[in-house]
């Protein structure tokens, strides 16, 4: 059977004291795309990292296409695009991938892929003139020039205009079709939940859920809904069906689940009139990731 794209068992990290991923396991499947999300410092980085062969593992095993990630051959396999850098700053950004393409067998031709990415204009631009977000870019292209097989994209579309964010999901989504292994972290939980097959939830360098989308935010649907922070909610929940809750999360935001249907819309309603207040923005809608992420992960900042 053929190995999954990244297969990582109880891996383990330490910078000194710190240990920054504590016993990780999770596989990312080939010709699917695999998001890894987790707060900051939650060990995405430092995963993706030791996947691409750059740091070396303090326990565990990491598969990469069934190899160590230290085998050279992998370099020809496997697209890397960086967080930051990686690129001289005063080489034009045409030069550079023209150059990153030389060392593949059948690469995709520099001037189309930056012609797709909206950097026709900047060939000539030195990489330090670029803005962040054309940096980014020209990282994206120097990943997938090569044609691999897998691509390791950590935070792809940090810093990108909505444009550039959409010229990157489709590029994500043609290496889908074209049966790339893609495994990305991204803090955007709709670019998460818009691009990937597969979620990996990762927090103090543990996984603590993992799914396709759907499977994390589950089918059922809920009642949304904005007014004045504090209202009281014991009087709603004793009108609604039974098996029915009711929640503020944040403050001046309120959720309602259970059997949502004509009655439950209704009741709310009705308590809402009551109560003098206008319940804004009203919908009926599943639970989105960032619920699921926010309720894993907690809402301290890091
Ligand atoms: N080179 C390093 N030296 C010491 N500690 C580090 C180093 N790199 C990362 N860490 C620590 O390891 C933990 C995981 O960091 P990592 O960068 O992998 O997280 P991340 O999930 O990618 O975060 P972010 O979302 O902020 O990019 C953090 O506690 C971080 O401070």
């Amino acid at each position: 059977m053929e190995s999954p794209a990244v297969e990582i068992i109880d891996l383990v990290k330490r910078y000194g004291r710190t240990t920054a991923i504590d016993g990780l396991s999770f596989s990312a499947a080939r010709g699917a795309v695999t998001a890894i999300l987790g707060p900051n410092g939650a060990g995405k980085t430092t995963t993706v990292e030791i996947c691409e062969g750059f740091r070396r593992a303090d326990g565990g095993a990491v598969n990469v296409l069934g190899l160590d990630p230290s085998r050279a051959e992998l370099r020809a396999r496997v697209g890397v695009m960086l967080q930051a850098g990686g690129v001289p700053p005063a080489m034009r950004c045409g030069e550079w991938l023209r150059l990153m393409s030389r060392f593949h067998a059948d690469p995709l031709d520099p001037a189309a892929l930056l012609d797709r990415l909206g950097l026709t204009e900047h060939v000539r631009t030195p990489y330090r003139r670029l803005s962040g977000g054309q940096q980014q870019r020209v990282s994206l292209a120097a990943a997938v020039i090569g044609r691999p097989e897998l691509v390791f994209l950590d935070e792809p579309t940090a810093g990108l205009d909505p444009q550039a964010r959409h010229a990157c999901w489709e590029l994500v989504d043609d290496l889908r079709g074209a049966g790339v292994s893609v495994v990305l972290t991204t803090h955007h939980m709709d670019e998460a939940e818009k691009l990937s097959d597969q979620i990996v939830i990762i927090d103090h360098g543990r996984v603590v859920a993992e799914g396709t989308p759907t499977s994390l935010t589950g089918a059922e649907r809920q009642l949304r809904f904005r007014a004045r922070p504090g209202l009281s909610l014991d009087e709603l929940l004793a009108a609604l069906p039974g098996g029915s809750a009711a929640k503020e999360s944040p403050s001046g935001h309120y959720i309602i689940e259970g059997q949502v249907g004509p009655e439950l819309l209704a009741t709310v309603t009705t308590w809402c009139a009551a109560e003098g207040v206008t319940a804004d923005d009203l919908s009926i809608e599943r639970r989105t990731l960032e619920d699921v992420f926010l309720e894993l992960t907690g809402r301290e900042l890091r």
